[in-house]
């Protein structure tokens, strides 16, 4: 079975439940206790296709960014499972763990987390230098031509824009050819051309290099760039959309919050 649309039902939780690069199941996240208890994701189930582009929308406070970070390893949950390809993380010591996401997963969050003595080039094989692997020559090139870094190689994150840096920490997370990559809020630190590159290249990524993107914005204009949407409130899927435009997520996302607020 085959799926190229987020799933969201009890059928994920079979194996060979579609060609899925990550799955959640019936997942719960609480912070906090008494009176300060958030149940940030209610019971999540979701399967993320390979090789697609998905974004996750909500309001604020909806369990955008602890959905994200509890399928990418970097949060435990209460409850349920998370799976990175066939990999059970619930199942992982920390060691484990840390050498899951070092090999098989790649980040770009907002803020672009870039050592600033090294330069772009060393930014981006950085993760590759840290796991003592030989970058994939070939796929360095293509990727460092892919996202227009080559004339900036020698650049420190200073002496780059907003926009290019990102584009470098788009290159870190792709260097190692990750099963999947988590963006959280990628363009929201960017103005909208730099914002508008970023989200190009990765749409590119996904068609052309046949990566798996899972991308968290406010930003329907963001969300229009992937292949599927799927909205979250109150810690829970509400809804998804194929073939996103920027007005119909935004008809959608009408009734909740306002996008943008509170973050
Ligand atoms: N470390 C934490 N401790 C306590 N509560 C938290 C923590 N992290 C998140 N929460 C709460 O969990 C809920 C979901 O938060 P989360 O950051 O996942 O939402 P979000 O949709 O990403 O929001 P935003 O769009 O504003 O970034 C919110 O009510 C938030 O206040």
């Amino acid at each position: 079975m085959t799926h190229t649309a987020p799933i969201t039902d009890e059928a994920l939780a079979e194996p060979g439940a579609g060609d899925l690069a990550a799955r959640a199941l019936r997942i719960t996240k609480v912070y906090g206790s008494g009176d300060a208890r958030v149940t940030a994701l209610d019971g999540v189930t979701l399967g993320i296709p390979r090789g697609r582009f998905t974004a996750i929308m909500g309001p604020s406070g909806s369990g955008k960014s602890t959905l994200m970070h509890c399928m990418a390893g970097l949060d435990s949950i209460d409850s349920g499972r998370v799976l990175i390809g066939d990999v059970e993380l619930n199942k992982l010591d920390d060691k484990r763990l840390t050498r899951l996401r070092r090999d098989k997963v790649g980040f770009i969050f907002q803020a672009f987390n870039l050592v600033p003595t090294l330069t772009a080039l060393e930014n981006i094989t950085l993760p590759l230098d840290i796991a003592g692997r030989r970058p994939d020559r070939e796929w360095l090139d293509r990727v460092i031509d892919t996202v227009g870094l080559r004339p900036r190689l020698g650049h420190r994150p200073n002496q780059l824009s907003g926009g290019q840096q990102q584009r470098v920490a788009c290159a870190r997370a792709l260097a190692s050819r990750p099963e999947i990559i988590f963006a959280d809020e990628p363009t929201g630190n960017l103005d909208s051309r730099s914002g508008a590159e970023v989200l190009g290249f990765l749409r590119d990524s996904v068609r052309e290099m046949g990566q798996t993107i899972v991308m968290v914005t406010h930003d329907p204009a963001a969300a229009a760039y992937a292949d599927e949407v799927v909205f979250l409130s109150d810690g829970r899927i509400t809804d998804t959309m194929a073939a996103p435009t920027a007005e119909k997520v935004l008809e959608r996302m009408k009734g909740f919050d306002l996008p943008g607020a509170g973050s």
